[in-house]
């Protein structure tokens, strides 16, 4: 679809790249031409995601350890980057969500999808944007959200306020870095089932609702990773340099059909929502064991 060398020159920074759809996002910017770097939290999953891009690719990518959560982390990585020279592009796609009902949320559970999602995004974004705008360099931020930021999602009611919040942050800072030459969008994907997401939203037989099922999208199906690839190179690219402070729906219409929440969940008894969260913990335990910040 795209030239191959669309992208050339460009150096590329896609957090949380190391799984799932930002693994997927730097296969198809490193294909195009640009160098590639991903960060996360395991060493071992990002060693193996780093040769895999490579392999894929044929192109450039390299990992950081780095936990978005933490503003030194992210500055460190940051100042690694830059020593090599700046990064030309953004995508703030690390994420964190399990279902939960919301009254049985305590506060260090709100507190660990909020800070990945919305502070991890801003430190992120500033981090670079003040590095561009101190060199006078243009740059392009590009955030991936989830349709929920215009339908709101029960169940997953903290990354529904955190990817709101990065909506928000989309739309203020292409005003006010626009004039800068920073251009900052965000996507909202609807549902590409990865093992991560589906680990902590889709935990048991009796959780498939309309988010994560493709009956009722309208186009009948889940969005292919080529398709996301396409979005996200044209976005990253110098040929729609006109486009701002947008969040892009790619989700075959679930949003307007209106099924794409966990709204079917209000059949749960309490009995399920125990399984279901000894199941997602079971999944959260199995990633620690291999985290290496
Ligand atoms: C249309 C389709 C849309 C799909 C949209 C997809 C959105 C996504 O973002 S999917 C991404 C999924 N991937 C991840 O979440 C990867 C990163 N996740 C994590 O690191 C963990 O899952 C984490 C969010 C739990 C954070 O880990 P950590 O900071 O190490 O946190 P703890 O294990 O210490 O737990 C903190 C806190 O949270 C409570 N908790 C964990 N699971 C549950 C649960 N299922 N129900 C309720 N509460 C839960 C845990 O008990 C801790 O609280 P305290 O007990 O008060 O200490
Ligand atoms: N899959 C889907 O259908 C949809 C996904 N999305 C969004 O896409 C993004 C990726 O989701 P997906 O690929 O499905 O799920 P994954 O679980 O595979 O991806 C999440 C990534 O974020 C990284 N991450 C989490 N916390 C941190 C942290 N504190 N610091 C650094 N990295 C971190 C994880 O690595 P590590 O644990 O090693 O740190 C992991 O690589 C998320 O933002 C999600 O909201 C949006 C709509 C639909």
């Amino acid at each position: 679809m795209f030239d191959a060398a669309v992208l050339q020159g460009k150096r590329i920074l896609v957090t949380g790249g190391g799984t799932g759809l930002g693994k997927e996002m730097a296969v198809g910017f490193a294909a195009h031409g640009a160098h590639v770097y991903i960060c996360g939290r395991r060493k071992e999953v990002l060693d193996l995601a780093v040769a895999e891009i490579r392999e894929r690719s044929r192109g450039q990518a390299d990992a950081l350890i780095a936990n978005v959560r933490d503003p030194d982390s992210i500055e460190a990585m940051m100042s690694a980057i830059w020593a090599d020279g700046p990064l030309t592009g953004l995508v703030n796609n690390a994420g964190a969500n399990f279902l939960a009902p919301t009254e049985s949320l305590s506060p260090r559970g709100y507190e660990a999808i909020r800070s990945t999602v919305m502070d991890g995004s801003f430190y992120a974004s500033v981090a670079c944007g003040k590095r561009w705008i101190a060199a006078g360099l243009p740059g392009v931020i590009i955030s991936n959200l989830v349709t929920w930021v215009w339908t709101g999602s029960a169940y997953v009611v903290p990354a529904a306020m955190a990817k709101a919040a990065v909506h928000a942050m989309t739309m203020s800072l292409a005003v006010e870095w626009g004039p800068k030459g920073i251009r900052v969008n965000a996507i909202a994907p609807g549902p590409f089932p990865t093992e991560g997401a589906w680990d902590k939203l889709n935990p048991l037989a009796e959780t498939g609702v309309g988010a994560t099922q493709a009956d009722e999208v309208p186009l009948r199906r889940f969005g292919k990773m080529d398709e996301l690839r396409n979005l996200l190179i044209f976005l990253m690219s110098d040929g729609c340099s006109y486009i701002t402070g947008d969040t892009i729906s790619i989700d075959g219409g679930h949003h307007l059909a209106a099924p794409s929440t966990f709204a079917g969940l209000a059949k749960l008894s309490p009995a399920d929502w125990q399984r279901a969260r000894e199941a997602i913990q079971a999944s959260v335990r199995k990633e620690k064991e291999t985290r290496s910040i």
